[in-house]
């Protein structure tokens, strides 16, 4: 019960109403004490201007758009890194506003006789980071996906009220040579300018960026062992920053703004890509790094052994198999380049240029004794042999003493450097502790033809769990929200014949490892993406205001994913259990948005799009950070809301809330008719017992086919052997009753936290608030996901509780 029932001292910024509904709830790992520092503290922040704002829509349109007409702040969402080889973009989306005009909403309120006067809905604050790259010798694709989102007129704010809006003025920050070299381009396509930013300076904002504001950003790789590691932000610096683009630049970093250029080489990405292009006739960069996971580096290699007649060179630490010199066997044989396998060429080129560079890495932190180094730019490429590479130079040269480090991040620091240059995000104050890495559900857009339905059927959608979030938001900034177009991940998997292949059939197929049709990596060790085009782009949330609970024992130690999916059978337990219950789902979310044509199209693409993640999960669990089974739950979410499924479980919700709210009545009976005492422990073990319902497990629907909702819930309040037991009960009863041996006095105030099931409220959390409110008690509901009696918003939900209190139920 304790972490049930908490009596609050602190007053958590409530208004008069004896019920309130707070977000947050302490649930979120990335709950730092840090994230206190709420955004309305920063000063530089984006002002908002509301005046002249006017909503533009059909009566009928379901998300009609706010335009803002003199707000500028937003426009200058974009940045560029435009390289030797890649184009590298950063832009923001705001979250939309959660609309409130749904129909279904009303019909509880109705229902239960209350009146819908004070309606209060609000817009979510908040927003996506984007990351998306193009190859540089395909500008025009790039130029033409900036177009098609209007990101350079702010995401299309401006298009839409005004086409004559000056273009000509605007201006992206970009760095990069190709921001002097393509600017004339860009103002010649687009009309915006360019503003140049400094190559290094952004390299280095960027990456101080990302180590100090994002959780598990860094990573060690040896062995083909993963490891995160959590950076200490006031223990940062100095470190050396290695930049491996298409040339290598090596950057000693001393602070923010703090840093020299000490070194770089002109063997770097480019050199491998260039040469590998020429030698194997790959057609792509992944193709030629798919080939090297097959090669055998030996017969291009000379190797100590074929110097030394196959003995190892201890006496300098040499052993047989140690390459002597790269390339070094092909000047012995009569062979030409035909006679060579691709596949070994691009594994010694690869192995050539990591260790090459992990090396001069070596001697340049020697040269300032620098213990960390962090490797960036898109040659790592997150693949594994690469970073092992170059674990191995920089480990075996410095006898442990240094240590390699990559980045999650690794092709963006410059673009990233560069969005936050523009002045008035202040990004570096105000997004510290206050992004969240979710899954590259976003913007999984790296190039090709931009296909699709027309932009205007894409609007993104309010994440419904970002309700957690929104209380609070509103208090601070009263931000109104707007719709932004996004070319989305949704749009590339309903499209026939774009270049996005599902990995995963849905049932197990012959050949599978039988994991819910997994099917087995090709290559063993593989940490190169087969789905690399659709998946390696990422999305930051931004996520307004984070909140330590204030009544955690020990925030630190708090750890809310209890299931650890390291453990690698837990993990092909769990994607097994997804796999197979994914047509399912997919049933419930069509039927959930009246089976139309359109959302069985959107069922499919999104059981395609979520097998996706799953495959490459099952290939490289560590591909979205560290990962429990609550975050694993929560990418099946917010992968159901990037195509458009509100709430795939709302009509079962529905029947669960009907079915709740007609025992109701009679459930008050019962407990009215109770003694006190058992009155308050079976108000309690009701709460556990309404939870049955939560996430769906299969037993509890199982058990719902069987019986009336009351029925179960008695059943499991009564009969269900249960893990759980009421603790503190003779705590929590004395300080009901204001009685008992230690003369507690009542709770003054009681939070309690509401979870997601129509049963879990209306059964279970109902009657509990409706007990204090008559005892005097206030009571706040924190609800630490949505609330999801769907038919209500969550801030409808005091109003509910406060009139069943007054027993006008
Ligand atoms: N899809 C891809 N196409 C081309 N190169 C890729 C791709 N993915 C990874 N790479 C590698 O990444 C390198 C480019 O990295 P990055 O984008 O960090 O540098 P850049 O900014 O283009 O180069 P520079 O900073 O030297 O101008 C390429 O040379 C290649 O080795
Ligand atoms: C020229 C840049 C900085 C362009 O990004 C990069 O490609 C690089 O660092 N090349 C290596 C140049 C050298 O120091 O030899």
């Amino acid at each position: 019960m304790a972490d049930l029932i908490q009596e609050e001292q602190q007053v958590l910024g409530i208004d008069d109403k004896r019920v309130h509904l707070e977000g947050g709830g302490g649930g979120e790992k990335d709950m730092s004490p840090a994230t206190g520092s709420s955004i309305h503290r920063s000063s530089s922040r984006p002002q908002l201007d509301v005046s002249k704002a006017e909503i533009q829509s059909n009566v009928e349109d379901k998300y009609p758009t706010i335009l803002l007409p003199n707000q500028s702040d937003d426009l200058s969402h974009l940045a560029l890194d435009i390289g030797g080889s890649l184009i590298k973009l950063v832009y923001f989306s705001r979250h939309e506003g959660q609309s409130d005009d749904d129909k279904r909403k009303k019909t509880l309120k109705e229902r239960l006789g209350l009146s819908n006067g004070n309606r209060r809905s609000f817009p979510i604050l908040g927003g996506r980071l984007h990351f998306v790259k193009f190859e540089t010798r395909k500008i025009n694709e790039c130029l033409d996906f900036i177009h098609s989102k209007q990101l350079h007129r702010g995401g299309g704010l401006e298009s839409r009220y005004s086409d004559s809006v000056a273009d000509q003025n605007a201006i992206i920050k970009a760095t990069g040579g190709g921001a002097y070299k393509y600017a004339d381009l860009f103002k010649e396509r687009l009309g915006v300018s360019l503003d140049k930013e400094d190559e290094m300076d952004c390299l280095v904002a960027g990456a101080n960026f990302l180590l100090k504001a994002i959780r598990h950003e860094a990573f060690t790789h040896m062995e083909g062992q993963k490891e995160f590691v959590q950076i200490d932000p006031n223990d940062l610096f100095p470190y050396l920053l290695v930049n491996v683009g298409s040339g290598v630049s090596m950057i000693k970093v001393d602070g923010d703004g703090k840093f020299e250029r000490v070194s770089g080489t002109n063997v770097g990405g480019g050199t491998y890509w260039g040469l590998g292009r020429l030698l194997t006739k790959c057609k792509s960069f992944d193709e030629l790094l798919e080939l090297s996971q097959k090669g055998d580096n030996s017969t291009i290699d000379m190797l100590v052994g074929d110097i030394y007649g196959g003995l190892d060179y201890s006496k300098i630490g040499l052993s047989a198999s140690t390459i002597a010199s790269s390339f070094g066997k092909t000047i012995s044989e009569k062979k030409e380049l035909e006679n060579y396998r691709p596949e070994d060429i691009s594994l010694s080129l690869l192995r050539m240029i990591s260790y090459n560079i992990g090396q001069i890495a070596y001697l340049n932190a020697l040269r300032f004794k620098l213990k960390r180094i962090f490797f960036g730019g898109f040659f790592i490429r997150g693949h594994a042999y690469t970073m092992d590479t170059i674990s191995f130079a920089v480990q075996y040269w410095s006898n442990g003493g240094a240590q390699a480090m990559f980045l999650r991040h690794e092709g963006f620091l410059g673009a990233l450097g560069a969005f936050m240059s523009y002045e008035k995000h202040g990004l570096d104050d105000l997004m510290v502790h206050q992004l969240v890495e979710r899954f590259p559900m976003g913007a999984p857009y790296t190039g090709g033809k931009i296909h699709g339905p027309p932009l205007g059927d894409l609007n993104e959608k309010a994440s419904h769990r970002n309700l957690k979030y929104l209380i609070y938001a509103v208090k601070l900034l009263k931000i109104i929200g707007c719709v932004l177009e996004l070319i989305s991940w949704m749009e590339k998997f309903l499209q026939k014949g774009t270049e996005i292949t599902a990995p995963v059939p849905m049932t197990p197929v012959a050949g599978t490892t039988g994991l819910g049709g997994f099917e087995v990596p090709l290559s063993k060790g593989s940490a190169l993406r087969s789905d690399a085009s659709a998946l390696n782009v990422g999305v930051l949330h931004l996520v307004p205001t984070l909140e330590v609970f204030p009544l955690l024992a020990d925030p630190k130690l708090y750890e809310p994913n209890t299931i650890d999916l390291a453990d690698p059978k837990e993990l092909e337990y769990w994607l097994t259990i997804l796999s197979e219950h994914l047509p399912d789902l997919v049933d419930k979310a069509v039927a959930s948005e009246g089976g139309t044509d359109d959302a069985k199209r959107r069922g499919d693409a999104f059981a395609r799009a979520f097998s996706a993640h799953l495959a490459r999960l099952m290939e490289e669990p560590s591909a979205y950070g560290k990962l429990g089974l609550a975050n694993l739950l929560e990418m099946r979410e917010e992968c159901l809301r990037e195509f458009q499924f509100v709430d795939a479980y709302r009509s079962i919700k529905q029947r669960e809330n009907e079915a709740s709210l007609a025992v109701l009545p009679d459930l008050f009976v019962e407990l009215d008719s109770m003694d006190e005492e058992t009155r308050l422990l079976t108000l309690i073990e009701g709460v556990l017992a309404a939870n049955i319902f939560d996430w769906g497990s299969r037993a509890c629907v199982d058990l719902y086919h069987k019986g009336t909702i009351i029925e179960i819930y008695r059943m499991s309040r009564n009969k269900m052997r249960r893990p759980w037991r009421v603790d503190d009960f003779d705590v929590f009863k004395e300080r009901m009753l204001g009685t008992g041996d230690k003369k507690l006095p009542p709770h003054r105030r009681a939070l309690l936290f509401v979870d997601n099931s129509g049963a879990d409220i209306v059964l279970g959390m109902l009657p509990l608030a409706r007990e204090l409110l008559r005892r005097g008690t206030e009571v706040v509901l924190v609800a630490n996901s949505l609330p999801a009696l769907n038919d209500v918003t969550a801030m409808e939900l005091p109003d509910i509780v406060a009139e069943a209190a007054k027993g006008d139920l």
